[in-house]
């Protein structure tokens, strides 16, 4: 605290407070009249008694004052006034020795309301805001002063302060009293009232002294103006902060002079720069108008100054400056960093966001934000799941909450939303929960971004990876992940399901004569009517080729009732794929075979189910096709039983097991031709097998074409022993070709090597073909059949009229033979039909120069009748069965 300010108010003694005259007023005078009224003042009395002009303009106040006065001071004259105008008169007569004041005056006015009091002690009553004014009131003249109280409780304290003030008796002054104040004597009340203004003394020293230290040890600069606006109270931390000389402020500079010093020192930049908005135009102005509440400026040296102004009531101003460089190089940070993060979010699609501790958004923050994404008026205040998303359950959303109920971190969220025009998009969020500093949650942020594009991506991937390409149906791999779930299901459930299984009857002749894209449009046909006959819950696959499966879910516990359920799906399939298809303009007509099996009750195995329902469908096949057959245990048998025979059948093949039979061909007159090699299988423990038993399984599996070609080499080493004797070197050898077999690129070569490795005539070779083989690629089949037929292998069509076999095609064919099939001869007698058959076939051979060999002559009636048909050679059990070569041989050798 600088010693030259001034102090706290003085005691009465030492100030100008004392009335400058004494009142003419006694001790012990009786009580004189007592006038209230305003405007009427009562006669001075001739003894002297105190005498006082109460001014109140509140009139409860001034009646409870006086009573309080009476008690103690009952012969004490008084005189009310409500206004210090209607007090005039009175203030003039001088006959009152103390004033009582019981108003609110301003600072500006106190001096004059004093002033007129002159002469007289003066007690102020003022209200407690304004008990600032009676430090300067005392200065003005002021006897003393009490702070009133609204219930009255300082009307005592009132009292005693009259008491202190009233004159004592003109015969107890000294001879200059009457022009000049002196202490009271000992023992008087003025003696009493000088104790009270040395402890009060002593009491505003402390508290100065206290005052000084605080002030001392503050960290902010302060100082403090009168209310004429000179600067009266500083310490030392402003002059530091402001870096101001002492003798400055000790010369007690206005606030417009400290402005005038520091903007000349440049203190605030050349143009106020180092002042922010708030402070500039008062700075400008050199303190010339209102402060503002608070700004900042920096100084030369580069610290960021706080300066708050606090205007009081007597006018007066109280500023302090406070060193924030730190919060304002953190806050700076912090904008430099937002600026960052906001320069990147800009260039970034990703966007940032954050959430109250009810995780409702408070904060997105978007980077590029104009792809008809969420608008963020959408987004603030709401909570994720109150958005909601297409992809998210409420079980995923209880999930989800849970995360944050536990204040835990989550990656890669993803959500499908919907955007307003309908579209939708996906979006994936990852966020952190965020603590302050005392480790309470304040809430998540975090980061998101669109993926749509990945999930697109995805999505193909996916249906490449599940999805048949042609038809869109699930492909079989999903399907059997289904079919696993499935199982599981009905096993938990305790209900059914159903697999079928259907296969195209005929496709393959349809795709091999039409043309692949024919075929992959009847497919695709088949697809959707398929799609049509079973509920959404369903599974409708594409199991490869002409062949779909249906996996049929929540069927009836019962299995009858289950079965019969799956029937009826059965049935609509066949009705709906049986319909017509139209393909390039033309109607087309197919059927399906399908095999059913349930699952359900027990635990079963994918392959297991996948096996049941391929065989059932098998049934189907061998029941006629376009119908449904069930799997049964029987089934199962047989199922077993083939996977056996494969078993066996590649051991045969290891260990040599196969033989051939030769069945024999006559011509007309019975004489022997040649013959047909027929594989027989001499089975360890079943005897001898005939191909009929294993020759499919072979073809399934693949085993036709080591059987095929051991077939092939055996026939060409039998007709090399034929080669050896005149009777039988003639004969011909007819050699069954499996469509696959043919197939080989590789066949040519097989049949050429076969017959230079055992040395045989290729002319006595006959490769007996299938038309089935006319319905693939037909001019490989004609180049292979060219191949072989160039070096002497000669061809016959096998079975001929109960395929689909093309005249224009059979043309080309560098063919030798017709072989009527036996269905035809069997019933040539009983079947017109069959009859004409067999005539066409023998008109055709004819016209295209084929020979003719009618098989399965077994009567001589239908010899005689083909024979009359002009069939030139017969085969079948009329003439012998398939035997081994040495008993054919000897059959036909010659009569000695
Ligand atoms: N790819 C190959 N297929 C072969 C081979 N060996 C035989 N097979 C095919 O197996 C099928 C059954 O043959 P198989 O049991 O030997 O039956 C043949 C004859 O026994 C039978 N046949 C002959 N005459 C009659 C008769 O009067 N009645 C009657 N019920 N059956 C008779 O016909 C079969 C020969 O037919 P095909 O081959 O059409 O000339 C059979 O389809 C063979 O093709 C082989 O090595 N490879």
């Amino acid at each position: 605290m600088n010693p030259d300010r001034p102090g706290p108010p003085q005691p009465p003694s030492a100030r100008t407070a004392w009335p400058s005259g004494p009142s003419r007023v006694g001790v012990g005078a009786a009580p004189g009249p007592i006038s209230d009224a305003p405007g009427r003042v009562a006669p001075v009395q001739a003894i002297d008694v105190p005498s006082v002009l109460w001014v109140d303009a509140d009139d409860a106040h001034f009646r409870r004052g006086r009573q309080a006065l009476a008690r103690r001071c009952p012969d004490w004259r008084v005189l009310h006034r409500p206004r210090l105008d209607d007090a005039a008169t009175a203030l003039a007569s001088q006959s009152w020795s103390i004033v009582v004041l019981c108003l609110t005056p301003s600072a500006r006015d106190l001096p004059d309301l004093l002033a007129s009091c002159a002469g007289r002690s003066v007690l102020l009553c003022l209200d407690a805001d304004q008990e600032a004014l009676a430090a300067r009131a005392f200065r003005h003249g002021l006897g003393d002063y009490v702070v009133r109280q609204s219930d009255g409780t300082h009307l005592p304290e009132m009292v005693y302060r009259l008491q202190a003030l009233a004159p004592v008796g003109r015969e107890a002054l000294p001879p200059q009293a009457a022009t000049k104040p002196a202490p009271p004597p000992a023992g008087s009340v003025r003696t009493v009232d000088a104790r009270i203004w040395q402890d009060a003394l002593a009491q505003l020293q402390e508290q100065r002294q206290a005052l000084q230290v605080t002030l001392a040890s503050m960290s902010q600069g302060i100082f403090k103006t009168d209310p004429e606006g000179r600067i009266t109270v500083y310490n030392q931390r402003v002059l530091e902060l402001l870096n101001l000389p002492e003798s400055l402020m000790a010369s007690r500079p206005t606030m417009a002079d400290l402005t005038r010093v520091q903007a000349m020192r440049g203190d605030f930049g050349a143009g106020y720069q180092l002042v922010d908005a708030r402070g500039m135009p008062y700075v400008a102005s050199g303190g010339s108008i209102e402060p503002p509440a608070l700004y900042w400026r920096t100084t030369q040296d580069g610290r960021t100054l706080e300066v708050r102004t606090a205007r009081l009531a007597d006018g007066s101003l109280v500023r302090t400056f406070t060193d924030v460089s730190d919060y304002a190089r953190v806050q700076q940070q912090l904008r430099d960093s937002e600026a960052r993060f906001r320069s990147l979010s800009d260039l970034s699609s990703d966007w940032y966001w954050e959430q109250d501790a009810q995780f409702r958004f408070v904060q997105l923050v978007a980077g590029d934000w104009s792809d008809n994404r969420l608008p963020t008026d959408d987004v603030a205040g709401r909570t994720r799941w109150e958005m909601g998303a297409l992809n998210m359950t409420p079980a995923d959303w209880a999930a989800h909450r849970a995360v944050l109920e536990k204040h835990q971190p989550f990656r890669d969220l993803e959500l499908h939303h919907q955007r307003r025009d309908g579209s939708t998009h996906w979006i994936s969020v990852s966020g952190v929960p965020v603590f302050d500093a005392q480790g309470a949650f304040c809430g998540y942020r975090g980061v998101g971004r669109d993926i749509t594009e990945r999930k697109s991506v995805e999505e193909k991937v996916e249906r490449l990876a599940f999805f048949d390409a042609l038809t869109g149906l699930p492909n079989r791999r999903l399907l059997l992940d289904r079919l696993q779930r499935a199982i599981a299901f009905a096993l938990r459930a305790e209900q059914h399901g159903a697999l079928l299984f259907i296969d195209l009857d005929n496709f393959k002749d349809l795709n091999d004569t039409l043309g692949h894209d024919t075929g992959d449009q009847l497919l695709v046909q088949v697809a959707e009517r398929l799609r049509g006959c079973v509920r959404d819950s369903d599974t409708v696959a594409r199991f490869g080729g002409d062949e779909f499966v249906v996996l049929l879910q929540a069927l009836h516990q019962e299995p009858t009732r289950a079965s019969a359920e799956a029937a009826r799906v059965a049935q609509l399939i066949i009705d709906r794929l049986g319909a017509a298809y139209t393909m390039a303009a033309t109607a087309h007509h197919s059927t399906p075979s399908i095999g059913i099996t349930l699952f359900g009750r027990t635990a079963s195995r994918v392959d297991d189910l996948l096996k049941q329902a391929d065989m059932a469908m098998y049934q189907a096949k061998a029941g006629g096709r376009n119908t449904v057959r069930f799997f049964d245990p029987d089934m199962q048998a047989a199922v077993s039983a083939r996977s056996e025979l494969e078993s066996d059948l590649r051991h045969g093949l290891q260990h040599g097991e196969f033989l051939l039979h030769y069945q024999p061909v006559v011509d007309s007159a019975g004489r022997l031709l040649g013959a047909e090699a027929l594989v027989r299988w001499q089975h360890p423990r079943r005897g001898l097998v005939p191909p009929s038993e294993f020759i499919p399984l072979a073809e399934q599996t693949g085993l036709i074409l080591p059987l095929g070609r051991w077939v092939l080499e055996a026939a060409c080493r039998q007709l090399v022993v034929w080669a050896q004797s005149a009777v039988t070197r003639p004969f011909f050898l007819s050699v069954n070709v499996s469509v696959r077999q043919f197939r080989q690129p590789e066949f040519a070569e097989q049949v050429l090597g076969a017959l230079q490795a055992s040395g045989a005539n290729p002319e006595r070779l006959k490769l007996e073909l299938t038309e089935s083989l006319m319905a693939t690629d037909v001019e490989e089949v004609i180049q292979r059949m060219e191949q072989l037929r160039e070096r002497g292998v000669g061809f016959s069509l096998d079975d001929f009229g109960t395929g689909y076999s093309s005249l224009s095609y059979l043309k080309r064919l560098p063919l030798e033979q017709l072989k009527i099939d036996r269905g035809f001869v069997r019933d040539v007698l009983a079947d017109a039909n069959d009859a004409a058959i067999v005539r066409t076939i023998l008109a055709l051979a004819q016209s295209l120069d084929l020979q003719v060999v009618a098989e399965g002559v077994e009567t001589t009636g239908q010899l005689e009748f083909l024979r009359r048909l002009g069939c030139p050679a017969f085969q079948g059990y009329l003439f012998g069965r398939p035997v081994p070569a040495t008993v054919l041989e000897r059959a036909f050798r010659p009569a000695p």
